[in-house]
């Protein structure tokens, strides 16, 4: 796998790339790209990649013969792995970040079928609470190394805070906007839909949304498969 970010004007390997967007970044967002392989549909059509990476961030589009430039803080080509993305998309500094006091986002935006629900929380047969025990444990479930940024934020925070020592309470929730409806998904006896309130020392916030003190990466983890599990069911 290669990393191209134009944080840095060499083309940088995944193992040298890890600290490229945490330590010369300061910018307040990043925009990460990943490509996914072509699919099986996609393969049987015979479709062929049209993008092109020149480096340094940069991805060409051709579409009708001529071509369209964008440029991303990474770019991650289709074979790179999900540990390679987690190590280098700059996510674990979101968590610092976080860990510091700062309001931080991960979002993952695409069309329907680009790879979402891949990056962030693994492919759909993946279990979302791989046993945990300090370590995840290989050996468990077969496809640990799909697990999604999630699972591994999980546990980078709380090894980050064993590592500081410092005590830190962590809360989780999980909601989902469907139709421009807020849902609780951890409380589903909670049929009706939240509302989003905005006050002077909160800002925005969704009123009476429930939230779960989580001690460590198995609470964490079982409010993510809570959450999924009536994800779908509301869907
Ligand atoms: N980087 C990748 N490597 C291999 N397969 C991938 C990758 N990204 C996505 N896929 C596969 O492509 C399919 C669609 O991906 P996924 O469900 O994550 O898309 P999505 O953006 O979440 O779609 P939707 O918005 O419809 O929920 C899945 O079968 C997924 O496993």
């Amino acid at each position: 796998m290669r990393l191209y970010t134009h944080m840095s004007s060499t083309t940088l390997s995944s193992s040298a790339a890890d600290t490229a967007l945490d330590e010369t970044n300061d910018d307040q967002f990043n925009v990460v790209l990943r490509i996914r392989p072509l699919n099986g549909l996609e393969l049987n059509r015979k479709d062929t990649f049209t993008v092109d990476l020149p480096g340094e961030g940069h991805v060409a589009i051709e579409t009708n013969g001529s071509s369209r430039n964008f440029t991303f803080n990474a770019v991650f080509e289709p074979d790179a792995s999900q540990e390679e993305l987690f190590d280098n998309c700059g996510i674990t500094r979101l968590v610092d970040m976080a860990l510091s006091g700062y309001a931080c986002t991960a979002l993952a935006f695409g069309q329907t079928g680009s790879g979402k629900t891949h990056t962030m929380t693994g492919p759909p047969s993946q279990p979302s609470t791989p046993v945990f025990n300090g370590e995840f444990q290989e050996g468990k479930s077969p496809d640990l190394d799909m697990i999604g940024l999630i699972q591994r934020s999980f546990k980078y925070l709380f090894q980050q805070m064993k590592d500081v020592g410092e005590s830190k309470v962590v809360r989780a929730s999980y909601l989902e906007i469907y139709n421009e409806q807020v849902i609780d998904l951890l409380n589903p006896a909670h049929k009706r839909y939240l509302s989003v309130r905005w006050s002077k020392n909160k800002g925005f916030y969704v009123e009476n949304l429930f939230t779960i003190e989580c001690n460590s990466m198995d609470d964490l983890s079982a409010v993510l498969e809570e959450g999924e599990l009536k994800c779908c069911i509301f869907k």
